[in-house]
């Protein structure tokens, strides 16, 4: 007799469906709340694979109603704890690869041993006014330190300054980070680029916390300008991560790459790094695999909007809920979230964006209007041709394979979205991005892949900014 080793923990399913029918049985479950079922891409078409997390007491009776309708399915993550527990380590072993002599306790008393491994970390973080000496060595043998500290008037704002800097030298940028340590990281960079980068404060999120924009201007007043977002989806935590190395790279690469110093000199840049900060923070604290915002919904004890379907555009058409439950609910009136609110104010007050991208995971897509109807934008030819140069770029770096082509097409029908928002008020180059992977891991993109993932995206991004800068209207 085998024993079936059943695994303790939830499985995410990739089931494809190769019917109509298929399709529609695949949305009934959707609505049968007590299976708790976590789509992570809902089922909508034949062509489009259908991925769910499945709680481990659902995963037996959910495969027997699959095959007993011949519905295929394989299994893609088998253990989603370990996953969860895996990118938990990671931030932790982080969080100590920062501990430095920022993070040390200066007051607790401490062991020779940690005095001296603080000594090492001094001179490793002060290497030009820091070194750490042995004059000899004490009856019993131990190492007789000393350390040597040039200070002088310059070397004091030296100092300082690698002090101010190491912050966003420093920061581990192959890690996930909560919402705390990326709000800290936006100060260390508006301070470490005074002449660049300004922090702004555009509105406040359901829940109070303010809503940080980052504006990249070398001057000028109301100059044209680039939207960039990510993290708009709490669950999508490869965006902000981008967010993030892609801000650095914004603010470090003016002036010495020619492309991007021509861009900043004519226009401005504009990236909120965490769209959603209450959805994010609770992806830290509760629901790993959140992805609305936190609003409460009058008279459901559902909570939260879908941010991408509360958008004044085509707002309530296809591809959106009205059931509060759902991950796709579109909020009770358009622009209802202030999370998009802000924004939508933000950009109108503005008045003079000429791009607007927009960056969520997964499945490797670039996408451009519509959402909300499959009529073709009248500039479909120009952003069809320049997400094929994006995309290019992209796969030329380290081979990534991006789909590209109208949201509604390429994906699904969604309406009262970001993109066609930005391209019904006149921002025509309007993009979507979906970013690694394509669903081996899914929303839970192991850490190791975010730097490649951010320098990937980079290139693509750039060559949407370039065509701006070099297409102004
Ligand atoms: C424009 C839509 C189809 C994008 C998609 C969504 O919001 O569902 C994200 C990739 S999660
Ligand atoms: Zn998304």
């Amino acid at each position: 007799m085998i024993l079936l080793l059943a695994t303790r923990w939830d499985q995410v399913l990739r089931i494809t469906a190769s019917s109509e029918e298929q399709i529609t049985l695949l949305k009934e479950l959707q609505d049968l709340e007590h299976l708790k079922l976590d789509f992570w891409r809902e089922p909508v078409k034949t062509a489009l694979a259908v991925d769910v997390r499945v709680p481990f007491a659902g995963l037996q009776a959910l495969k027997v109603f699959l095959e007993s309708n011949g519905i295929q399915y394989r299994v893609m993550i088998d253990d989603v704890q370990m996953l969860l527990d895996e990118e938990k380590e990671e931030m932790f072993r982080s969080h100590d690869r920062e501990r430095n002599t920022n993070n040390f306790d200066y007051a607790s008393y401490h062991t020779l041993e940690e005095i001296y491994s603080w000594m090492d970390s001094l001179e490793a973080e002060y290497p030009d006014l820091v070194t750490k000496i042995q004059i000899g060595s004490s009856f019993e043998g131990r190492p007789i330190n000393v350390l040597k500290m040039l200070l002088d008037e310059e070397k004091e704002e030296m100092f300082r300054s690698h002090d101010r800097e190491r912050n966003t030298n420093n920061f581990d940028y192959a890690s996930y980070h909560t919402l705390e340590e990326i709000y800290s990281w936006m100060d260390s960079l508006e301070a470490e680029y005074p002449d660049l980068v300004t922090k702004i404060q555009i509105g406040s999120s359901f829940e109070g916390r303010p809503i940080n924009v980052l504006k990249f201007s070398t001057g000028g007043s109301n100059r044209p300008a680039i939207w960039l977002d990510s993290g708009i989806h709490a669950r999508e935590w490869i965006t902000p991560a981008t967010g993030i190395w892609s801000a650095k790279k914004i603010a470090s690469d003016y002036g010495r790459d020619p492309s991007l110093t021509a861009i900043l000199n004519t226009m401005d840049i504009f990236f909120e790094i965490v769209t959603n900060p209450d959805g994010y923070y609770f992806t830290h604290t509760s629901n790993r695999m959140w992805r609305k915002t936190r609003s409460i919904n009058p008279g459901s004890s559902c909570v939260g909007v879908d941010p991408n379907r509360n958008w004044g555009a085509g707002f309530g058409g296809p591809g959106t809920s009205t059931n509060p439950c759902s991950e796709t609910y579109l909020g009770s009136f358009e622009h209802s979230e202030s999370e998009v609110k802000s924004i939508v104010d933000f950009i109108l007050g503005h008045g003079n964006f000429k791009a607007m991208i927009t960056i969520h995971s997964y499945s490797q897509m670039l996408m451009y209007p519509y959402g909300y109807t499959s009529t073709e934008t009248p500039n479909q030819q120009e952003l069809h041709t320049l997400a094929k140069s994006a995309v290019d770029a992209l796969a030329a770096l380290h081979g990534t394979k991006y789909t590209y082509g109208s949201m509604i097409t390429t994906i699904y029908p969604a309406s009262g979205t970001t993109a066609d928002w930005g391209y019904l008020n006149g921002i025509k180059y309007s993009f979507t991005f979906e970013l690694r992977d394509t669903g081996r891991y899914g929303f839970l993109l192991p850490a190791e892949q975010i730097i490649p993932t951010a320098q990937e995206t980079w290139l693509a991004l750039m060559k949407i900014m370039e065509h701006a800068r070099d297409n102004p209207y």
